[in-house]
């Protein structure tokens, strides 16, 4: 992915982010100076995805240091951020890993090493989510050679054998993180691997980063189709999806895992038709302190964002998949059920 693709880059003691709330159809970057403009970017979903939402307010805590880096404005600064959207938990452990690296420190000297410690949490994704992509590019090409041992394979009366299908929801892409993406990282890995791929991609209303999704992958070259949310049922159905893979925003200790609103049913449509139901995630999504997925805060969005004001509406951005629908969870350190998480607590 080229410098000019990234979602969030440093420039002189601010960040330039990608303004998602402007594609698909323009490419405009902010700059944010201030820990106010950082906040409202993810607020209103300039940047959006969990892990990109922690980076962005791991460079938010560096940005609102700036003029000074007393305790108390070191904790308003934490309570600001904090205060944003509460799902992703992306968020609240890097802001959790800002306090913890920079509250033992002299107030002087926290601006630099907040830029340090932001730097770093930016890295590690990009890492992770590399190494996402390696371990679920293993996974497509256990399905691919699977479906070509089929009898018929190459004749299927709905889609091409030879061609893995994914669906996917929501946007996973690199889109919702520091490069390469979570769901779409094991896509990003089969197109350079050479593995023929398709993508489902459902739209995801109300706010449609299915779209977000479908712009990615024309900018990869990668074969995709959009679909309404509500025909995925139909399509697993049909036989012609042979995995879901999804991102999170928070996975329960459990294996619960909290994900963009519709994700659940997609997990019910896949579990009733035998199709493998994927999360992909890097271990910074994994809260422990979190148990189950009833413990997990579903953020409630203005309601205008579905009825413009018109109707009266709930409009929660988030649901939970409980883990017994989960086939496994593909991490930066391997794909694991969801009852093997425990073996991942650092
Ligand atoms: C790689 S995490 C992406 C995750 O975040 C999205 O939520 P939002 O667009 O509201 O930030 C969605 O749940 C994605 O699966």
């Amino acid at each position: 992915m080229s410098e000019a693709l990234a979602t969030l880059r440093e420039d002189e003691g601010a960040v330039v982010i990608l303004d998602q709330t402007r594609l698909p159809g323009a490419r405009q970057f902010c700059r944010l100076s201030t820990l106010e403009q950082a906040a409202e970017a993810i607020r209103v979903m300039r940047v959006r995805g969990a892990p990109l939402i922690g980076a962005t307010a791991a460079y938010g805590v560096a940005l609102g240091l700036a003029e000074e880096g007393g305790d108390t404005r070191l904790d308003h600064v934490l309570a600001t951020l904090g205060a944003t959207r509460p799902t992703a938990v992306n968020l609240h452990w890097a802001l959790d890993r800002m306090a913890a690296v920079l509250r033992p420190l002299p107030a002087a000297s926290r601006r630099a090493v907040a830029w340090t410690e932001a730097r770093a949490i930016a890295a590690e994704d990009a890492a992770a989510n590399g190494a996402i992509g390696v371990h679920g590019l293993a996974l497509l090409q256990e399905i691919h050679a699977r479906n070509l041992a089929l009898p018929g394979a190459g004749h299927s009366p709905t889609h091409d054998i030879d061609c893995v299908n994914v669906m996917t929801h929501c946007n996973a892409g690199w889109l919702a993180t520091v490069a390469h993406g979570t769901a779409l990282a094991p896509v990003y890995a089969a197109r350079e691997a050479g593995l023929p791929l398709h993508v489902w991609v459902s739209e995801t209303r109300p706010r449609n980063q299915g779209l977000l999704t479908a712009w990615e992958l024309d900018q990869a070259g990668a074969p995709h189709t959009v679909i309404a949310d509500n025909a995925a049922g139909l399509l697993l159905m049909q036989g012609r999806v042979d995995c879901v893979i999804v991102g999170a925003d928070r996975i329960a200790a459990n294996g619960d895992t909290a994900n963009k609103v519709g994700t659940y049913l997609k997990a019910l449509a896949a579990r009733a038709h035998g199709v493998p139901f994927y999360v992909a995630a890097p271990l910074s999504t994994i809260d422990f302190a979190c148990f189950t997925g009833g413990d997990i805060p579903i953020e409630e969005r203005d309601g205008n964002e579905l009825g413009h004001g018109l109707v009266p509406v709930a409009n929660p951005a988030f649901d939970v998949t409980p883990a017994a629908l989960i086939t496994a969870i593909i991490t930066e350190r391997g794909v694991c059920r969801p009852d093997q998480l425990a073996s991942l607590q650092p």
